[in-house]
């Protein structure tokens, strides 16, 4: 018999997702179906947002194969029936205070970063580079974790040396990389660019780093579909350009510049933005997401 979720205690909201508390050493990481644009969480909801976000999470963590947090698998019978499917039950660890972030593609903060300096988070970059540049490599350029609503800052690797100590620091920067670049590969294969991402980390019991939070997902990653990738131009998110394009569009009437509360999107809309996450995990997982649990 599976427990209920007011069972647990509510211990962290983020803009789309909710921890609970299982118990002193491990927690319920729940995806809502909630999707934000803009700064804001819009409504309705896409259905099967948070499924398919968790499918894609576990998908990552499967194929890594890197010391990660998960206690239990999609059907751990801690998690309450009416999340099951878009739960994950973890470890409780000491998380690093650092958003680990990976970039391959000059886009976003980073681009600003370069246009304003020639470097991101102190990472020097070669001159004439433009919007969604690919980099020569891929860079870590770490960030502060702000405050729900606010943005994060870029920091630079010195900053997070003086935080966490230069072994750490080091072993925090070749892992992301590492872990970014076997991804964005396996992706690329499959027809998506990961433009960029942002990993967090625990500490394991022997001070090693352990993948945590949700892995290479398109919240916490920019997904763009390889084969319309033009530089020097912003690319259009694979997941939520359509919303972007109604939203600023001319049917919506929405007032961005005022920062009035974006209008309800239509139904076709949400349907049509739920299909393209679909598209996203089975492209990426080539596994069918149907067959995930908890639409029953
Ligand atoms: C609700 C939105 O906030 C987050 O998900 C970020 N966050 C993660 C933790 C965390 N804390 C201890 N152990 C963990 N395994 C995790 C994880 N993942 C706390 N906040």
């Amino acid at each position: 018999m599976r427990p209920e979720l007011q069972s647990y205690t509510h211990v962290a909201s983020g803009k789309v997702r909710e921890i609970y508390e299982i118990d002193a050493g491990t927690l319920l990481l729940v995806a809502s179906d909630r999707i934000s644009a803009y700064d804001h969480i819009l409504s309705p909801v896409i259905p099967d947002k948070g499924r398919i976000l968790t499918a894609m999470s576990f998908f990552w963590f499967d194929v890594l194969g890197v010391p990660n947090h998960l206690a239990g698998g999609p059907t751990d019978e801690r998690i309450p029936a009416e999340v099951v499917g878009r739960s994950m039950v973890v470890h409780r660890l000491p998380m690093v205070q650092v958003e680990c972030v990976a970039r391959g593609y000059l886009t976003g903060s980073g681009l600003l970063d370069y246009q304003a300096t020639g470097s991101v988070c102190g990472v020097q970059l070669p001159s004439g580079l433009e919007e969604a540049s690919r980099l020569p490599e891929p860079i870590f350029t770490p960030a502060t974790k702000a405050a729900q609503g606010d943005h994060d800052e870029n920091i630079s690797f010195d900053r997070v040396v003086e935080q966490e100590g230069t072994a750490r620091a080091e072993r925090l920067r070749s892992t992301t990389l590492d872990i970014y670049r076997r991804g964005a590969e396996l992706a690329a294969q499959r027809g998506i660019i990961l433009a960029d991402t942002k990993f967090e980390f625990g500490i394991g019991q022997g001070g090693e780093l352990v993948l945590a939070d949700e892995v290479l997902t398109p919240d916490s990653s920019r997904y763009w579909e390889a084969a319309t990738y033009r530089p020097g131009q912003v690319q259009p998110s694979f997941d939520k350009q359509i919303v972007r394009n109604w939203l600023t569009g001319p049917d919506s009437g929405w007032d961005r510049v005022a920062d009035q509360p974006p209008p309800s999107l239509p139904e076709d809309v949400v349907e049509r933005t739920r299909e393209r996450y679909i598209e996203a995990y089975e492209w990426i997982s080539q596994r069918s997401f149907d067959e995930w649990p908890g639409n029953e």
